[in-house]
């Protein structure tokens, strides 16, 4: 195995706290191009390792050894490392540690139960009857940008702004039942505490994650926790309310609410589905998340649920629509190819509302939102902390123990942009998930809803959504440069959510 051993050792004296990641930490570069960048230091190497701060931890390259890791061997690797804080007794009747109690900071046989109550909520049929709640957020939107372009043809927008915003209405509708308007509310509780929840570049946050990962017990024991308190005990008053109306008027509305209310009564249950036309970045479940349970969920555990619906569908829907705008603007032929799909589906609809059937339809949407996917994933890296020690061995000559306690790294930001698995791949290219290409994609490679039996639940929701919002902003709008587009995009530095560090400006121009 090569290792970084030489290079941290050099680094280590300089920044005792730092080690390699001393870059990220300072917000010397953003995320991804961090990732890239110790990517791209050991070329044919398959395993290496590090330092970040003071945890040691190796990073996976070979993609035939992620998937042994993340899903053959899941038993040794079922957590995530402590950095957003993870769910133990200490923490568990703490009122502020909110995000330690969602399905993604969860452990062990806890984690395995809470993942295989809510698999079944994310189904195709699920998403099938949610997304008849999805269209009414969408018109308004596109109304609220028609009125705004009437007089010049044009609006300019800032396109993560647009997005956060109509996310934030499909996911108070589609999660909680809740009519949200933030194109006419500007300044929407919601959105006001959904921004700063994801804004990890806070330097609280950034003291909270630190604290976390070096001092898991003390920080657990003390209730910290990746959220504000202020925020905690808002969502917790809003999910509270929410639930308590849907259990005593007994209305079903087929949203997040109610699939979570059946989950907690045992009443829903995981389908298996045949979908040939599911997008082709969807995961797929594992066994480990299909088997019934009759898993007794607290009030606490299903706010947090519904936190992690509510961040999931807000933040990283609207970055991933951002970035997919950005591209369109980039390659206007790819824009029009696309648009030429939008309107004959359109056609096709002859005036009925847009249906989670047709958008499934939709070949070359799906390929743009897959080729958006791998030159942006919104995890640069993900991560699992070894729970059993672990010998890994590559057949070739390559063994070696990961210690229990030691995290280990998929690099989804180096992978997708290496030229072995995807040749020129500062290229946008759709065609590369064409029907003919797609075959050739090895998955260890791609992973923009990350792998194995702990993937992203929401890949469906996500995906139904991306895909939504663009079908109805082409039909209506060209997305075009306006002078305040910065190309390339620079992305924000630091440990901290994708995004651009000057925003995303466009025009829409009526059609
Ligand atoms: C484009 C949008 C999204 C992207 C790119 C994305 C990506 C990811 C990734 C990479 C992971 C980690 C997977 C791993 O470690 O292997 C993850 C986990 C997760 N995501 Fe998403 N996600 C998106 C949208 C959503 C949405 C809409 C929801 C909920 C409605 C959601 C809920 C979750 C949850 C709960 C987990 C933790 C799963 C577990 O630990 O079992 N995500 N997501």
């Amino acid at each position: 195995m090569t290792t970084s051993t030489t290079n941290r050792s050099r680094r280590w004296p300089l920044r005792p706290f730092l080690g390699a990641s001393g870059s990220l930490v300072l917000r010397k570069v953003s995320f991804p191009d961090f990732i890239q960048t110790i990517y791209n230091k050991f070329p044919g190497v398959k395993v290496f390792g590090m330092f970040e701060t003071i945890t040691p931890f190796f990073v996976i390259r070979d993609p035939e050894l992620i998937k042994q890791i993340a899903i053959k061997d899941f038993d040794h690797f079922v957590d995530h490392r402590p950095t957003f804080g993870l769910f133990d007794e200490e923490s568990a009747e703490h009122p502020n540690a909110l995000f330690r109690k969602t399905l993604f900071s969860m452990t062990g046989q806890r984690w395995k139960e809470m993942r295989a109550t809510l698999s079944p909520a994310f189904t195709g049929s699920k998403m099938r009857l949610m997304f008849s709640l999805m269209g009414e957020c969408f018109d308004e939107m596109i109304d609220h940008y028609v009125k705004k372009a009437k007089s010049s043809g044009r609006v300019e927008v800032e396109v993560k702004d647009m997005m956060s915003r109509v996310s934030i209405n499909v996911i108070a509708s589609c999660a909680f039942g809740i009519k949200v308007d933030c194109f006419k509310d500007q300044d929407h509780e919601f959105l006001r505490h959904g921004k700063k929840m994801m804004d990890f570049a806070r330097p609280i946050v950034i003291a909270r994650m630190m604290a976390m990962r070096v001092f898991p017990k003390l920080s657990s024991r003390f209730g910290i926790d990746l959220l504000d308190p202020e925020q905690a005990r808002y969502f917790t008053q809003v999910f509270q309310e929410t639930i308590k109306a849907r259990e005593s008027h007994g209305t079903v509305r087929n949203d997040m609410i109610d699939l979570l209310l059946q989950a907690r009564k045992g009443t829903l249950k995981f389908q298996e589905e045949k979908n040939d036309q599911e997008g082709f970045a969807t995961v797929q479940e594992s066994d480990m998340g299909k088997v019934e349970v009759m898993k007794h969920i607290t009030e606490s555990e299903m706010i947090a649920q519904c936190l992690v619906f509510f961040l999931g569908g807000f933040d990283t829907v609207s970055t991933c629509a951002m970035f997919m705008a950005y591209e369109l603007v980039r390659s206007p032929e790819v824009q029009q190819k696309l648009y030429e799909e939008v309107l004959e589906t359109s056609k096709e609809l002859a005036g009925k509302p847009l249906s989670y059937d047709a958008l499934q339809k939709m070949k070359y949407m799906d390929m743009v939102v897959s080729e958006t996917l791998r030159i942006w994933p919104l995890a640069p890296a993900t991560d699992r902390l070894c729970t059993k020690d672990y010998t890994i061995d590559d057949g070739q000559g390559l063994k070696f123990t990961i210690d229990k306690g030691t995290c280990v790294w998929f690099p989804a930001a180096g992978l997708h942009h290496d030229p072995q698995y995807f040749p020129n791949p500062e290229r946008f290219d759709p065609e590369r998930f064409n029907d003919e290409n797609k075959r050739n994609i090895n998955l260890g490679a791609y992973l923009p809803f990350g792998i194995g039996p702990r993937n992203c639940i929401g890949s469906r929701f996500a995906l139904m959504e991306v895909k939504a919002v663009m079908y109805y902003t082409l039909l209506k709008f060209t997305i075009v440069r306006s002078a305040k587009t910065q190309i390339p995009m620079q992305l924000r530095k630091g440990f901290t959510n994708l995004g651009p560090e000057k925003g995303m400006h466009v025009e829409l121009k009526l059609r």
